[in-house]
């Protein structure tokens, strides 16, 4: 077994179909004494309910989160919070909204209290993104990390089935690159394996009966393991590729990640072939397919986009994205830079196309 290092981080996940009742408890446990509810405008009415249930613990409700936290709506949703006198915040939501709470707490070191109702997992990273002028910056700051987790499977039966598969990818891929991550351990590889495989079996039974909530909750379940795989150990060329393609082209992130993570995980094959046949048992295509055909098909046969095309890239933009792509590379299993530009332009070809990996 090779050398390694565990970090354990400090977050408490409550989870179970009906776990938002112990939200009271949650927020007494945490210290506080008023939370200000951040939601999407869409979601404002779930944020409503949770601040009904707080009473007078809740501060008030900010129903103005957006993708990719502008730093306008950060700076709005943390004036917010100071002039309703709240100590906490409350985010209710996916990623975006975990975003703008993450955003609240780095600077003002308030804790968060994250309800996902996607399967993104930053509730469970100290990773935050704050997009200023246009360019969305990340970082790692550990008062970001959300101090408690209410997972339950409830909240998420309106999730629509195309959204809960690009989600639910979404998460498979922070877990997909942790198992042949730099800095991966033995207990990330656990999580990375059990996660990939709660994922990849609940999506099916969701797609037949969305509001199924044993299947969201294994979802859930898997949602938080691969949360837990980004939060701990270093992504590569996957969530590069992502970052790129979101980031510089705007097209969707859940989506991206569907269609991107079946050429990445193809180009890295050779490089990586123990986190390939993990990645294959957990999908359960061991013995008559590749790990990378595996995800290919988990998407397909979901109904999700499998081709860059059909989400929004131009063809005319696949040569700019290779350039931003290797112009500032880090580490992956299979190196690359400027001298793979060919190998990365061609990975992008194909997902443009949603060709099928080997
Ligand atoms: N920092 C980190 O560690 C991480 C950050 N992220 C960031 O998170 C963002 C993406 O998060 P993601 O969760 O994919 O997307 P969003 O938070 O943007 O939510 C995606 C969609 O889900 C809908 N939705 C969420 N919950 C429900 C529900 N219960 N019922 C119906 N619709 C629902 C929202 O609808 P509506 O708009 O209608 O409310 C929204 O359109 C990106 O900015 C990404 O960079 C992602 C992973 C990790
Ligand atoms: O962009 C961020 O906010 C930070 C990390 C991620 O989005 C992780 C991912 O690519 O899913």
């Amino acid at each position: 077994m090779k050398e390694f290092i565990y970090n354990g981080q400090l977050a408490r996940v409550v989870f179970g179909a009906g776990a938002l009742k112990h939200l009271e408890r949650e927020i007494e446990l945490l210290g506080a004494r008023k939370a200000l509810v951040l939601s999407t405008p869409e979601q404002q009415t779930q944020a409503q309910m949770v601040a009904d249930r707080l009473g007078a613990r809740a501060a008030g409700i900010f129903p103005k989160a957006v993708m990719h936290v502008p730093i306008e709506t950060a700076r709005e949703a943390r004036e917010a919070a100071y002039r309703l006198g709240a100590d906490c915040v409350v985010a209710i939501g996916g990623g975006s909204t975990t975003g703008l709470g993450k955003a609240i707490a780095l600077d003002s070191g308030m804790p968060i209290l994250v309800i996902p109702t996607t399967y993104a997992g930053s509730e469970m990273t100290s990773i935050y993104g704050i997009t200023e002028a246009g360019l969305k910056k990340t970082g790692k700051d550990p008062r970001v990390l959300p101090r408690t987790v209410i997972y339950d499977p409830e909240l998420t039966l309106t999730l629509p089935v195309a959204m809960s598969v690009t989600s639910g990818i979404n998460a498979i891929a922070h877990a997909a690159e942790g198992l042949y991550a730099q800095d991966s351990n033995p207990v990330m590889d656990l999580m990375a394996e059990e996660g990939i495989r709660a994922i990849a079996q609940a999506l099916p039974a969701i797609r037949q009966r969305p509001d199924d909530v044993a299947a969201r909750g294994d979802a859930l379940y898997g949602a938080w393991l691969c949360g837990t795989v980004l939060g701990n150990v270093g992504m590569a060329l996957h969530h590069k590729l992502c970052h790129t393609l979101g980031g510089s082209f705007n097209l969707p992130h859940a989506e991206v990640h569907t269609i991107v993570l079946p050429q990445a995980i193809a180009f890295n094959a050779e490089a990586a072939p123990q986190a390939m046949a993990r990645m294959a048992r957990a999908l359960g295509t061991t013995g008559h397919a590749s790990a990378a055909a595996g995800l290919f098909e988990l998407a397909r046969s979901s109904g999700a986009p499998v081709a860059l095309k059909d989400i929004g890239m131009q063809a005319a933009d696949l040569d700019h994205a290779a350039d931003l792509a290797v112009g500032n590379p880090y580490w992956n299993p299979r190196p690359f830079g400027p001298a793979q530009r060919s190998a990365i332009r061609q990975l992008l070809q194909r997902a443009y196309e949603g060709v099928r990996p080997d």
